[in-house]
Order: C-alpha cells, then structure tokens, then sequence
C-alpha cells in the first residue's frame, strides 16, 4: 500500500495511545481505520493523536483526538505527552505548542524525560460541563446510582477540562467498586447531553488521591491525565485537598498543580514509546517496523 503514514504504539501511564502523523496531508484518520485499529490487540487504543499541519502561526500543530469507539474528544492529557516525546525526539525542541478543539496546549519536556502539559482553566458552570438541568453549585450535583436509599455512589463534583468529567468521592477503597458496570450507566445519563468521563476519588492527604476512571467512548484505562485534572481542582474546590494534588491512576502517579497567579492546570507525568510502524489511515491496515526492541524516547 504506497498511502501509508508513521505512527508510534505509546502510552502515558498506561493509557493505550496511538500517534499518527498525518502532518502534510489533507485527510483524516477515518473512524473506519479507528475501528479496524482498535479491533486489532496490537493496536488496541485508549485515543488516537492525529497530528496534523498547524492551522496558526505560532503553534507547532493540530492535533484530533479520537476515542475507541470513534468519537471525537476535547482533551486527553496522556495522549499529550506521548506527542510531546515523539516531537521532541523528532526535533530536539523541549516545548511545543499544540492547538485542539478545545484550544491551545501549552506543553514542554522536563530533562528528566517528565513531560509536563498546561491544561488551560477549567470550567465549572453547569452549561459549560454541560449540564442537562441548571446546577448553581457543581461541587456537588445530585445525581446517584443503586438503591435509591442507600446509594453506591452519589453527589458529583462535576467539571470541564474541555471536556466532560463527573468525580464521585469515596471514603473506601476505589477498587472496591464496579466501575465497568456502573461506569456506562453514568457516561450516558441524561444529566449529561455530551456524555461524561466517570471517576470515583479517595482522598488519602491533602496533596494525595487515588482515582479510578470510566472514560466516555473508551470504557476503563490505566490512565485518564483530564479526570486527574478534573479531580484535583474539584478537590481542592470542595476544601478536600491543596492546589497541587499527586493522582495516582491505576497506571501510576501524575502530579497535578492547580496555578495560583492564572487558575491553569498542569499535569505532570511520563510518556512511553512501545513500537513503531506505518499505516493506512484510511483503511487502518498497518505493518510493524522491525525494531531493536529497546524502549524509551523515539521519534515516531
Ligand atoms: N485519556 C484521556 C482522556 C480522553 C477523554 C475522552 N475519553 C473523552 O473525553 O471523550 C486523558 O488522558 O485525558
């Protein structure tokens, strides 16, 4: 097939990401191509990461982000900086500015190989969520599951990191919870019109949380970097934790800072390359480049 692209198999905390350069073309990744890559194990995805020609002076590129069932997101925080280290390795440039749906991305690679990602402000009123009914307070919206008197989960925070997150707090245990069965009933509850990404929080200190995430159009992952984001400022929102919060997702810790001078969120946290390969971004049929086997930093 002589229409093929570059793309790298990486994760960020074990959030399955696949970056594609589609840099210098005119078309998209189809959700065709989405669905035969995800229906393949090697290719498993969380989130697709097209990168794509910059639509703006001064950014480094566009980027779409597409979920395993094909939709399209807002935000993914991980998949991030798995593009922050194929660039960087790419070009030997430390800081990159990317621009999404959602906006501009400030991001920048750390000499310890951490890649840190600005998140931009997050959002709280219920039309920016959005909300299917108007909440005044969003630090706890009434929305519950299971026996209607004695409910596994109940009362949200909700928030917006461009895209839709619901946190729902715990004093237990997070894996004591059946997040695969309750995560799909959440994510398309009519209180939430665009859907929404479902953690369940337990605050162990005020600069420490675990979180677990169902994540709208991908199911469980290791990681969600927004949910982190979103757990954090609901955290310290609601006087459960300070402004910089270490969130241990099931992949790992990823350190979230909630800025002071400019209410911006900056995650901070790794990015693995796994293999490379090439690509029909049309038809999804790929080939693995033969490699070393060795790990690390790699351009795509
Ligand atoms: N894994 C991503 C989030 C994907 C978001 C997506 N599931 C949606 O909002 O539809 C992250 O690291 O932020």
């Amino acid at each position: 097939m002589a229409d093929r692209v570059q793309f790298a198999r990486m994760n960020g905390l074990g959030n399955k990401i696949l970056v594609i350069d589609m840099r210098g073309r005119k078309d998209r990744v189809t959700p065709e191509a989405a669905i035969m890559l995800n229906a393949d194990p090697a290719t498993r995805f969380d989130q697709i990461m097209a990168i794509h020609d910059p639509k703006a002076a001064g950014t480094d590129a566009w980027i779409d982000i597409i979920n395993s069932d094909g939709s399209m997101a807002q935000a993914c925080g991980n998949g991030t900086r798995c593009v922050v280290q194929a660039l960087a390795a790419e070009t030997g440039k430390k800081a990159f500015l990317f621009h999404t749906v959602a906006g501009l991305l400030e991001t920048r690679e750390h000499d310890d190989g951490m890649i840190s990602v600005d998140m931009g402000i997050p959002r709280f009123d219920w039309k920016d969520i959005p909300l299917a009914e108007e909440f005044h307070d969003t630090r706890r919206i009434e929305l519950q599951i299971g026996p209607i008197d004695d409910p596994v989960l109940h009362s949200p925070s909700v928030a917006s990191m461009g895209n839709p997150h619901a946190i729902f707090w715990v004093e237990d245990d997070v894996w004591s919870y059946e997040l695969e069965r309750f995560g799909p009933l959440l994510e398309n509850h009519p209180i939430f019109p665009e859907r929404a990404n479902i953690s369940i929080a337990h605050v162990r200190s005020r600069n420490e949380m675990d979180l677990r995430t169902w994540e709208r159009g991908a199911g469980l992952t290791l990681a969600c970097g927004s949910a982190a984001c979103a757990a954090a400022v609901s955290g310290a929102r609601t006087g459960r934790t300070d402004r910089t919060v270490t969130v241990n997702v099931p992949g790992g810790p990823l350190v979230i800072e909630w800025r002071e001078s400019d209410d911006h969120v900056i995650m901070t946290g790794p990015a693995e390359w796994e293999w490379s390969g090439t690509l029909d971004p049309a038809t999804g049929a790929f080939q693995r480049d033969e490699t070393s086997g060795e790990t690390g930093a790699r351009a795509l």
